[in-house]
């Protein structure tokens, strides 16, 4: 079973998101830059609000490396938000002058709960009249803290088992990139320095416009992304158990970004629409020994990696914010009323998919972990490379 354990904490305002990540080997490279450099991938996207150019994600390790290598120890990981100053009474942790509140504009009540984000059901649960104390947790800013880890989990899985995670966008809203064009490593910078992270200009090109509309409209947009991984070892994951099968731990994990409402395996639920013999991925005999002579499992068979390229998608619903509010009701009143909005992304769909590389990485990671153990890298390591060496049937 799982051999990771991971838990992020912070608010969306408050001084810095922390990230620890427990259970992995000696020996792992990773550095402050490294994890810096994921968190501006996040930040990057054609459509995103004015909060990602403002505001600065500032990496401090607190714990678990050294030296540039993890210790073994849990690794604990800061992301400061360089806006704290501006937040500091809104968010204190300690009781503040409710005189000195009241004075603030970013501290009036949000009465007005948002369809689409977790504003009101949460203001239920928890007890609370307006929105703020739900929709600080609720944020996809916790992101960059999942994002942060999953840049340690990329390092474990290349240094490990070669593993190497790629993503791409290939639909925002109706614009599509053509099918079965799956983007490997070699392409990451060209993907990084596109708009929208999608590889191909044409449906890029359509994706801009897409969201020049929708900005122009004062509406919001989705998409679907789609995750490679490439060197996965085969036998990852497990037959035997619902709870140990990849494709599960993959889709809960990419379930869980916020605004993901679907997730496809391979091609998922194109397969159930075409006959058996063209849905499975036939076994064949190459130079390479026995191989698939297609992807369309996306590289999982009864809950195991099949050794085959992984590949999932994620389809994000539009953003909850509507700048053309949709129709809610005042919780303070009781009247219908507008939903409350200041600023917001037009689309986040590009950062979803490097949101998406790192829950894919932690599950991946998590897996290798689970499969070869190891306290040492050199350790795991020799794992991999003995049970792939010894497999039987090859
Ligand atoms: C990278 C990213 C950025 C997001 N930015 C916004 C935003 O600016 N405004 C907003 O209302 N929702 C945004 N969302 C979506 C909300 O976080 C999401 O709608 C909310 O959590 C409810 O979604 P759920 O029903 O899937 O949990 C973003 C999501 C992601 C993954
Ligand atoms: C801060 C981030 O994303 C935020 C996610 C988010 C939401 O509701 O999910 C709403 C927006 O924040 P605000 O409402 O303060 O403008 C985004 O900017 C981030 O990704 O770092």
């Amino acid at each position: 079973m799982s051999r990771l354990r991971w838990l992020t904490a912070g608010e969306s305002h408050g001084p810095a998101l922390v990230a620890t990540l427990e259970g992995l080997p000696a020996g792992v490279p990773v550095s402050t830059e490294m994890v810096a450099d994921h968190l501006a991938r996040r930040r990057l996207g054609y459509g995103r609000g004015a909060r990602m150019k403002f505001e600065r994600d500032e990496v401090t390790f607190l714990g678990g490396v050294r030296h540039g290598l993890t210790l073994g120890s849990p690794i604990a990981i800061m992301v400061g938000n360089t806006e704290w100053p501006k937040w500091e009474q809104v968010m204190a942790a300690d009781p503040v002058d409710p005189a000195v509140l009241g004075e603030l504009a970013r501290n009036a009540p949000l009465t007005r709960p948002r369809p689409g984000h977790a504003d009101l059901a949460g203001m239920q649960k928890y007890g609370f009249d307006e929105a703020r104390p739900i929709l600080e947790r609720a944020s996809a800013r916790e992101t960059a803290a999942r994002v942060a880890l999953g840049a340690v989990a990329r390092s474990y899985l290349r240094e490990t088992a070669g593993v190497e995670i790629v993503s791409h966008v290939t639909e925002l809203a109706a614009a599509k990139a053509p099918r079965g064009v799956y983007p490997t490593p070699a392409d990451v910078d060209r993907l990084d320095a596109d708009p929208v992270r999608c590889l191909d200009a044409d449906a890029s090109k359509a994706m801009v416009a897409e969201i020049d509309q929708a900005h122009k409209d004062g509406d919001t947009l989705g998409g679907v992304v789609e995750v490679l991984a490439y060197g996965v070892p085969v036998g990852l994951g497990s037959h035997v158990h619902w709870d140990r099968r990849l494709d599960a731990r993959l889709a809960a994990a990419l379930m869980g970004i916020q605004a993901i409402k679907g997730v496809e395996v391979g091609d998922g639920f194109e397969l159930a629409r075409v006959p058996g013999s063209r849905a499975h991925d036939e076994i064949v005999r190459t130079e390479d020994g026995i191989r698939r002579s297609s992807g369309r499992s996306g590289g999982t068979e009864g809950g195991l990696a099949t050794g085959e390229l992984l590949r999932v998608r994620a389809a994000m619903k539009p953003i909850a914010t509507v700048p053309r509010a949709l129709m809610t009701v005042d919780v303070s009143t009781g009247e219908t009323a507008a939903a409350h909005h200041q600023r917001s992304d037009v689309c986040a769909v590009p950062a979803a998919g490097i949101v998406a590389e790192a829950m894919v990485a932690l599950v991946l990671a998590d897996a290798v972990a689970e499969k070869f153990g190891g306290d040492s890298v050199p350790e795991t390591r020799r794992n991999v490379r003995s049970y792939l060496e010894n497999l039987a049937i090859r």
